[in-house]
């Protein structure tokens, strides 16, 4: 890990669970690095739609505290899941940062939904390329209350704009697990 050579930096590139990481802290500064990769995603008229929210330092304890809390408030009593909100409430307890990933709807609505959302995708994909590059653990998870409304109304987005899930960061001291693709190839890629 750590050398500058993309298709390697690519290959590399994993999902690492939270659970795996090991607490130590990233300076925010290497974050900001991080964000200003984020910021060259191709984006169709220029609309620029990502929007990240950053939780450093203890702003991950109380995102994760926010986002159980979310979760209890907006869970019918039935349904509720003790053992959930705990997952939750812990999830950053070994990360370094989280970060919302979020698509902001511009002023441009003749641009489709669509192509905002995937212009953040990008967005994301260049962070965690940077992250890779670096030698942290990166984890994009879309699970607990991220497509929750109450979600978005924590994170002062509006009706249009779209929580696309968290971004977990930190350092593992565990080996990165091998890659794996299910589909064969000719089932994704079709030439004519
Ligand atoms: C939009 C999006 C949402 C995801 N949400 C989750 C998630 O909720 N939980 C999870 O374990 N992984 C999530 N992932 C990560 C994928 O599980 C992971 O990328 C996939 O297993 C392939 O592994 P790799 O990225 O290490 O190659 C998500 C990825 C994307 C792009």
């Amino acid at each position: 890990m750590g050398n500058g050579n993309l298709t390697s930096i690519i290959k590399q590139r994993r999902n690492i669970k939270p659970a795996s990481m090991n607490g130590k802290r990233i300076p925010d500064e290497q974050v900001r690095e991080l964000l200003e990769l984020a910021d060259w995603a191709p984006t169709h008229g220029y609309t620029e739609p990502w929007y990240f929210v950053v939780f450093s330092g203890e702003g991950v304890k109380t995102f994760c505290q926010a986002h159980a809390d979310i979760y209890k408030a907006n869970t019918p009593a039935e349904k509720f899941a003790p053992g959930t909100y705990e997952k939750l409430q812990q999830q950053g307890d070994l990360a370094s940062h989280v970060i919302a990933i979020c698509m902001k709807r511009g002023n441009k609505p003749a641009i489709p939904e669509v192509e905002e959302i995937v212009s953040v995708a990008c967005a994301t994909q260049n962070l965690w390329l940077g992250a890779t590059e670096k030698g942290f653990a990166g984890y994009w998870g879309s699970g607990g209350m991220t497509f929750h409304p109450a979600m978005k109304e924590y994170l002062s987005l509006g009706e249009a704009d779209k929580v696309l899930g968290f971004f977990y960061l930190g350092y593992t001291d565990e080996q990165i697990p091998e890659g794996r693709r299910l589909k064969p190839a000719e089932e994704k890629f079709k030439w004519m």
